[in-house]
């Protein structure tokens, strides 16, 4: 599942692709398995709120992160133990296969530049140069649903429910009516809206979902005490929202929809812009087919530093500056084939040096594009939409410029930078960006979790304000984007939504 990014004049007036994976396990089962929990300080962020958002400060979200993880590095050291959860549902491990000799060198150089070491981004310090860890379990990928959904499946348990009530919620169709299970999932449908009780109409108390399945449609109602929980993703679950009625008035009454409580729904959409500088490679006087030895993965090293406001190279105090806002990575790999298109040539291997903008300023928003809930919504990215976070990118792709110009990767390796010979000062260098970035796919804080007053959607338990029985747990709660990948914060999050839910379960009457 695909939609597409609204052109912007921040994207060049282009429009593009924005993935999704419809699919049990969501985005988890089509990402990249960096494992990347972001910095400290955006959880300290998250709890500066209000008093009660304290159960979002980097403490509580260590605790969560520990108990979600399973990590199999081989003997990690005191240090590493204090950060790490041994015991969690999600696996997670060092590369399972050795960087190219290429990398190697690469590595070099970013050392040389005065980039630090880092054995450990998601430990002490973010800053510094090092290797990703992976959502993977012996060397394979590890969904969140390989994690805490196959085994709670197999844990079900069918039987004739007594007596059998039709529309019960876990009352199952066709062949099975008449039987029960403790966890139903059933893929190939698609949640049309929230059943509201309609004799409390002032209270928008959530009690089921309408969705699509095989082109009809059901209804299918909580257990006593139960609640509408939504994890459609920061895309899908505003979208949710909006066709029941939760959301800005505006967009709403446009799409002919009844406004049951004005929220900003979809305001806030953050994401993590990226671009890319390609070289291609080619070792003076070789005359084998491959000199990289491709393995299926690309993704050697990361560095995070700090990008330069005036886009000029990072400097030392920006390399070991312990707040670091850029994300780069690079891999023997063509990630940006578009680039091929412009500057045809007839080398066939490539080294790529892609940097993400890990804490951009610039804010983007979706919103219905119909009622039709198989529309997707209109996305606005607005990427560069403020001025700091073009010449940050801009700092960056200079220092990867300047990176894959040095020997030997210049010399021993035949590195030369494609599509940047034009590209001499400033001006270029916008162009160069606007043109080419795109998206990490990391869209989120679209049903921010915040005070009401300061434009929340869900409170600190992620309850939707104004209405009753009804949360949203994923990535589209973060009140900030976190400085790193989103796959780990999102499990975190639901960690701690499920907590929240059991306290408040027992506590109903
Ligand atoms: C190409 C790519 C690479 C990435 N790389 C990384 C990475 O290396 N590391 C990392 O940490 N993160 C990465 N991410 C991002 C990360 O995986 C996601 O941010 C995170 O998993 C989001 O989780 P979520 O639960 O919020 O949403 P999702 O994972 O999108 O889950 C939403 C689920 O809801 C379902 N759904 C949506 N709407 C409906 C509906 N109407 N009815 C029924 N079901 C519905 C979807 O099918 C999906 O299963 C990447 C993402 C992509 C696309």
């Amino acid at each position: 599942m695909a939609s597409t990014v609204n052109p912007t004049e921040e994207v060049l007036n282009k429009g593009f692709s924005y993935p999704r994976g419809k699919v049990i396990g969501g985005y988890s089962t089509v990402n990249a398995l960096a494992y990347m929990r972001g910095h400290k300080a955006d959880y300290e962020l998250w709890a500066a709120q209000d008093p009660e958002y304290i159960i979002w400060n980097y403490y509580h979200c260590l605790e969560a992160f520990k108990a979600v993880e399973n990590n199999a590095r081989k003997n990690p050291d005191v240090e590493f133990e204090k950060y790490h959860g041994f015991n969690g549902l999600l696996y997670v491990q060092d590369p399972a296969v050795d960087e190219f000799d290429i990398s190697k060198d690469v590595f070099k150089v970013v050392r040389k530049f005065g980039i630090p070491s880092n054995k450990d981004f998601n430990g002490a310090k973010q800053n510094g140069v090092g290797r990703y860890q992976f959502t993977m379990k012996d060397g394979k990928r590890f969904t969140l649903a390989d994690g805490y959904l196959k085994d709670a499946l197999k844990k079900v348990i069918v039987s004739p429910p007594k007596p059998f009530i039709e529309g019960h919620p876990h009352a199952l169709v066709n062949d099975n009516v008449g039987k029960f299970v403790a966890v139903n999932v059933k893929s190939s449908t698609h949640m049309l809206n929230i059943i509201w009780d309609e004799k409390k109409k002032d209270e928008n108390v959530a009690i089921g979902v309408k969705y699509s399945y095989n082109g009809k449609d059901y209804n299918c109602y909580i257990a006593p005490k139960g609640e509408v929980i939504i994890c459609g993703g920061a895309i899908n679950s505003p979208q949710i929202l909006m066709l029941s009625g939760i959301g800005p008035k505006k967009n709403l009454e446009d799409n002919s929809i009844k406004v049951r409580k004005e929220l900003p729904v979809g305001h806030k959409l953050r994401d993590h812009p990226f671009c890319i500088i390609t070289a291609t490679v080619s070792v003076p006087g070789s005359t084998t087919g491959s000199i990289l030895n491709y393995s299926s993965f690309g993704v050697d090293f990361v560095s995070f530093y700090k990008g330069n406001i005036e886009g000029k190279i990072p400097n030392r105090e920006e390399f070991n500056d312990e707040r670091p806002d850029i994300q780069q990575y690079s891999g023997a790999v063509l990630f940006d084939k578009g680039i091929l298109d412009e500057y045809p040539t007839d080398k066939k291997e490539f080294y790529s040096m892609l940097t993400a903008l890990n804490l951009p300023s610039s804010v983007g928003n979706l919103e219905l594009r119909s009622s039709d809930p198989f529309a997707h919504p209109k996305i606005f990215l607005n990427y560069y939409d403020k001025p700091e976070d073009l010449y940050r990118m801009m700092s960056s792709l200079k220092l990867s410029r300047k990176i894959l110009e040095q020997p030997p990767l210049s010399t021993d390796w035949g590195v030369k930078v494609i599509g940047l010979d034009e590209v001499n000062d400033d001006k270029e260098w916008e162009k160069y960006i606007r043109k080419r970035t795109t998206s990490s796919a990391h869209p989120c804080g679209t049903v921010k979790m915040a005070p009401e007053f300061k434009g929340g959607c869900v409170n600190h338990r992620l309850q939707v304000y104004g209405t009753k029985n009804l949360r949203v747990v994923d990535a589209s709660i973060f009140p900030t984007i976190p400085a790193g990948n989103l796959n780990a914060p999102t499990a975190m999050v639901a960690w701690r939504a499920s907590k929240l839910i059991k306290e408040d379960y027992y506590k109903k009457v």
